[in-house]
């Protein structure tokens, strides 16, 4: 019904639209049909024949559009069918579905649209989202372009601050140079006028010391002079009165012989004129001669078997048993012609029982000798054999000094002999080495004998040098010392251990060796000599003083202090103790020189520097003096 009422543009249009839609899109599924197509094409011939046209127009439909691009018969295939269906029972169904078909196909645009919108806006998204990024990027570039500018800046301020630094720190260190020469150079200046000032000193001291040495020797000459001329005169007057009374004397004398003579006359001219009496005087005279000389030959022969049995050996220099059995203890030194060394040595026999103190050693060293006294004592009181022993190490070091401790320590008798004194004695060398032994078996106690320079005897036998008569000494030496001795101890001390024969050393049991003296102990040495020379020499010049008519002149001592000592030490490196006293030696002397008798610090380190020079002089010559040997050798 509605169907009919539609006017026939709008039927036709539909049918337009849904033949186009059909065309386009249901004709194209073969699986969609309108229900009543599918009905009344089984039932109806017309649907059949429009189907046949319908088929026949889409044969000939792709060929159409070709020839016009319009196809009419569409157009009428289209009002058929709107007829067809405004006559068909369902139109009203077909319109709504039509209809809905219309909606669903809005709909589906209408989702289309949506989703093409969707698609739009997500691109639109993307395109943003690109563009944010892209600006993100950029800002970021510029960031960085930044950065890397600020640090670019910054490395050049940097650069040019250190470049600012390192002038900056150049220009200080020129500075502090500067600073440092002119400081020397003032330094160098300040020094050359202390010097100067001192030396200018020096020389008005030693000016005045110089007048004043020449005003005591005038004095001294004068004063000699009146004594030689009181003298002289005492001698003339003495003389005139030894000429006078010589002269009656001799008056005396000629009366005298001349009465005499008288009487021998008459006796002579009784005696001749008698031959009894003439024999009896001859064998009178030749008896009492023959007499006399028998006496006195008889008398030295005596002398010298005593000598030999109960004396000391002429070889011994210093010995502490008593020279002849109940004789006091004298230290000996034979030669005449005494040297500092062997005065020293007497001295210090004459105070032994002091002299442990004096004995400067490293502290190992003094250990060990006192170890060795202590062996030495107790082998003495179990009877056992003794020891021998050998103490080398360079001259003035205290290898007399130690040997003395030993015996002094251990209870010993000590006996002291140079080798360089058994050479001279020739063939006589044999017998007095025997003369030695035999005498030591003499002590009670037990005897330490000591040969120094022991080198000298007791070198190398095969040596071109030695004698027949030293060979001849050594051999007896050797064989008196071939068994372990309960009487004596021998010790051996050299400067040349190595020249030692064989056989000698072989008898020795303790080799200890005497070395230079370091630092600590030169200040000990340099403390103990300053005590010994000066300040106890004051103590002891006063003692004398009583005894004397004139008191002798205190030594005083200015700032003379541990440092001043030390700074000595120092100096004196390779100086042996022998040198460190006769150093202190030397500075008595220079202070007895002196008119108010003062020792100060200055005096002190003149003398040791000139001690150090003299100390270097002796060593280089020493040292030229050995190069021909060793060229020769
Ligand atoms: N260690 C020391 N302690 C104290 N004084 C010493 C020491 N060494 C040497 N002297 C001094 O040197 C002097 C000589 O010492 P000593 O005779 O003992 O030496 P030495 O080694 O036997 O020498 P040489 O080998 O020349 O015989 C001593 O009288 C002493 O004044």
């Amino acid at each position: 019904m509605a169907a009919a009422k539609l006017s026939p543009c709008v039927a036709m249009a539909a049918a337009v639209a849904t033949m186009s839609t059909l065309s386009n899109k249901a004709y194209a599924d073969s699986s969609f049909r309108f229900p009543f197509f599918s009905s009344s094409s089984s039932s109806s011939s017309a649907p059949q024949g429009d189907q046949t046209s319908d088929t026949k127009s889409e044969s000939q439909a792709p060929d159409e559009p070709k020839r016009s691009g319009f196809d009419p018969e569409s157009l009428e295939r289209g009002a058929k069918a709107l007829r067809e269906i405004n006559s068909s029972p369902n139109a009203k169904q077909v319109f709504d579905l039509m209809r809905k078909q219309e909606q669903t196909r809005l709909a589906e645009l209408d989702a289309e649209k949506v989703h093409y919108e969707l698609i739009q806006s997500q691109i639109d998204i993307e395109r943003q989202r690109k563009l944010a990024e892209e600006q993100r990027n950029l800002i970021q570039e510029q960031a960085q372009r930044k950065a890397q500018g600020l640090r670019y800046e910054d490395e050049l301020a940097r650069k040019r601050m250190q470049a600012d630094h390192e002038a900056q720190r150049h220009h200080n260190v020129e500075l502090v140079k500067m600073q440092e020469e002119s400081s020397v150079r003032k330094e160098q200046a300040r020094r050359a006028t202390e010097e100067q000032i001192q030396a200018q000193q020096r020389q008005t001291e030693r000016e005045r010391a110089e007048i004043e040495r020449e005003t005591i020797r005038v004095k001294a000459m004068a004063e000699a002079e009146g004594r030689a001329h009181e003298a002289k005169l005492t001698e003339e007057h003495k003389r005139r009165m030894l000429i006078e009374r010589m002269q009656g004397e001799r008056d005396k004398w000629l009366a005298a012989i001349n009465t005499t003579f008288g009487h021998i006359e008459g006796g002579l001219r009784a005696l001749l004129t008698d031959r009894d009496k003439l024999l009896m005087t001859v064998g009178g005279a030749t008896a009492l001669a023959a007499g006399v000389y028998t006496t006195r030959e008889g008398a030295k022969v005596t002398w010298g078997y005593i000598n030999r049995i109960l004396g000391q050996p002429s070889l011994i220099r210093e010995s502490s048993m008593a020279k002849f059995p109940g004789s006091r203890i004298i230290s000996q030194a034979k030669n005449k012609v005494l040297n500092y060394s062997t005065m020293a040595k007497a001295e210090q026999l004459s105070e032994s029982k002091n002299s442990l103190g004096n004995v400067v050693l490293h502290p190992s060293l003094k250990r060990r000798i006192e170890h060795l006294a202590r062996a030495t004592s107790n082998t003495k009181a179990h009877q056992a054999p003794f020891r021998n022993m050998l103490f080398y190490g360079p001259p003035g070091t205290g290898k007399t000094m130690v040997a003395r401790e030993i015996a002094r320590k251990s209870g010993l008798d000590y006996a002291m002999m140079t080798g360089g004194d058994v050479a001279p004695l020739g063939p006589q060398a044999v017998t007095k080495i025997h003369e030695i032994f035999d005498w030591a078996k003499k002590s009670r106690k037990g005897l330490l004998l000591f040969i120094d320079e022991a080198d000298a005897f007791l070198c190398e036998r095969n040596s071109s040098h030695m004698s027949e008569a030293q060979r001849s000494a050594l051999n007896a030496l050797l064989f008196r010392t071939g068994d372990q001795s309960r009487d004596i101890v021998l010790v051996l001390a050299t400067n040349r251990p190595g020249d030692l024969d064989s056989a000698v050393t072989d008898r020795i049991d303790e080799v200890i060796e005497f070395p230079l003296p370091g630092e600590e102990e030169r200040f000990q040495l340099l403390k103990l000599y300053l005590n010994k020379y000066l300040r106890e020499d004051n103590d002891s010049s006063s003692k004398r003083g009583f005894l004397l008519s004139k008191q002798p002149q205190k030594i005083s001592m200015n700032d003379i202090s541990e440092d001043v000592l030390r700074e000595a030490a120092k100096k004196t490196e390779g100086f042996s103790g022998r040198e460190i006293a006769k150093l202190m030696a030397s500075v008595q002397a220079a202070v007895y020189g002196r008119p108010d008798c003062t020792l100060d610090s200055q005096l002190l380190r003149e003398i040791v520097d000139y001690k150090v020079n003299e100390h270097h002089q002796r060593i280089k010559l020493a040292a030229e003096a050995a190069l021909p040997d060793i060229a020769s050798a």
